[in-house]
């Protein structure tokens, strides 16, 4: 018999859903509202064998997104009776130190998550919200946090202590933690099964490149290093996010050009990256104009890959021996040319893509057959991985 998790990523103003087969990983039915609380959302609904429903409507909070989605469902199916729910999977951005697995959610669970929201003041509250809205909405079922930190918190102190004064990071739970941990787990396991090695023996660098983008040194299954922080702004060049910048970038723009807390926080989080560099944060858009000549685009897919190949030898160095690469998410898995990129130049490191391979679709090998180092394209699923973490949790423990 069929079972499935419904997985829900809440953001501020938009609700991502999914409705996972656990066994099969089929997708049962998915989904996406926009602009919540705003004067015009759009909310989009689709499930095999029915056509895309897309409506522009008001949406005044989370729950009445919850209230369109169980619409949906019921007008187009599946019933979730029949799809068997056997709970609802949270994406949860931050779960600081604490919360190394996926956990049942009750009362003080979505305490500590409240709790957290400093350290994730963009993401934290709107999981949060999603949470709330979804216990009151599918009540009689087993609610679950999925953590992008839980995978990262096996990385050492000596990566993930910043050096700052100790007290001052210790009062304010200042450190690395690193984010899309569901991502690069289930990238490099699914890496290492098609080297057809144990786990444990594998070395993999994860580039997950979407709109957020983090890399990630992967020593036998376990994460060592990660290129975002305490928060997901730092790190690679993303959509609308800088990545590393100077922090005295941050005093200069808030004394000498009288720039506010807040609205450095909204230019760095929010209108660099991409769009800042060039007016555009989508990579595709980013590339037509690069292609038709234009300078600022050329220049910033050089900017991408540039941080990106740092990156890259320095996560080599740090595992000392890597077996591969895997590209992942929509960047890593669509963009030969920003794949080709960021390797560039990196022959005598023993890494070579085959070009052939390269402008491919699908999971595949992208080195050439003489490549020291394998290179992959994994497209990733973290939906499936978040479903999974919560059957298991589920089957388990018979979490209420
Ligand atoms: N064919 C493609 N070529 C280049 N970039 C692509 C392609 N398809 C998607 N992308 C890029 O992938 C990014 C979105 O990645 P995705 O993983 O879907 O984002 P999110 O982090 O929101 O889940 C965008 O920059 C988009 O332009
Ligand atoms: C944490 C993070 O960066 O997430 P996303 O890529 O979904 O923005
Ligand atoms: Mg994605």
């Amino acid at each position: 018999m069929t079972r499935s998790v419904f997985v829900i990523n809440a953001g501020s103003s938009s609700l991502k859903y999914q409705l996972v087969d656990v066994d099969s990983g089929a997708s049962l039915a998915s989904g996406l509202i926009e602009r919540i609380g705003e004067t015009t959302g759009e909310a989009r609904h689709e499930a095999p064998g029915i056509e895309r429903v897309t409506e522009r409507r008001v949406i005044t909070d989370h729950e009445h997104a919850f209230g369109w989605v169980l619409q949906q469902l019921d007008r187009h199916g599946p019933d979730l009776d029949d799809a068997n729910l056997i709970g609802i999977g949270h994406r949860v951005v931050q779960g600081g130190a604490r919360f190394d697995r996926a956990v049942a959610i009750d009362d003080d669970v979505a305490q500590q998550i409240g709790d957290l929201a400093p350290l994730a003041p963009l993401h934290n509250p709107a999981n949060l919200q999603g949470i709330r809205s979804a216990r009151a909405t599918f009540p009689g079922h087993p609610h679950v946090a999925v953590f992008d930190t839980a995978f990262h918190l096996t990385i050492p102190p000596a990566a993930h202590r910043y050096a700052i004064d100790a007290s001052v990071a210790a009062e304010h739970r200042i450190r690395k933690y690193g984010f899309h941990g569901t991502s690069h787990q289930y990238v490099s396991r699914r890496m290492a099964e098609l080297l057809g090695r144990p786990l444990e023996e594998v070395n993999t660098i994860v580039l997950h490149l979407g709109n957020g983008a983090s890399a990630t040194a992967v020593r036998g299954g376990r994460s060592v290093e990660t290129s975002m922080g305490m928060t997901p702004l730092a790190g690679l060049v993303m959509g609308t996010r800088s990545g590393d910048i100077d922090p005295g970038v941050i005093f200069h723009l808030h004394r000498e050009a009288g720039m506010s807390i807040d609205a450095i926080d909204t230019l760095l989080n929010k209108r660099s990256g991409l769009l800042g560099l060039t007016g555009t944060g989508d990579m595709r858009d980013v590339r037509q104009a690069a292609d038709a000549g234009i300078p600022r685009a050329v220049e910033a897919l050089e900017i991408v890959a540039h941080r990106l190949r740092g990156t890259v030898g320095a996560y080599l160095a740090h595992l000392g021996r890597t077996d591969a690469i895997a590209f992942t998410a929509g960047i890593g898995e669509n963009s030969a040319p920003m794949r080709a990129d960021a390797l560039a130049g990196l022959e005598g490191l023993g890494i070579v893509l085959d070009p052939e391979r390269n402008a491919g679709s699908g999971e595949r090998r992208i080195s050439a057959d003489g490549s020291a180092i394998e290179v992959w394209v994994v497209p990733t699923n973290e939906e499936l991985e978040i479903a999974r973490q919560v059957a298991e949790l589920v089957d388990s423990s018979g979490a209420e």
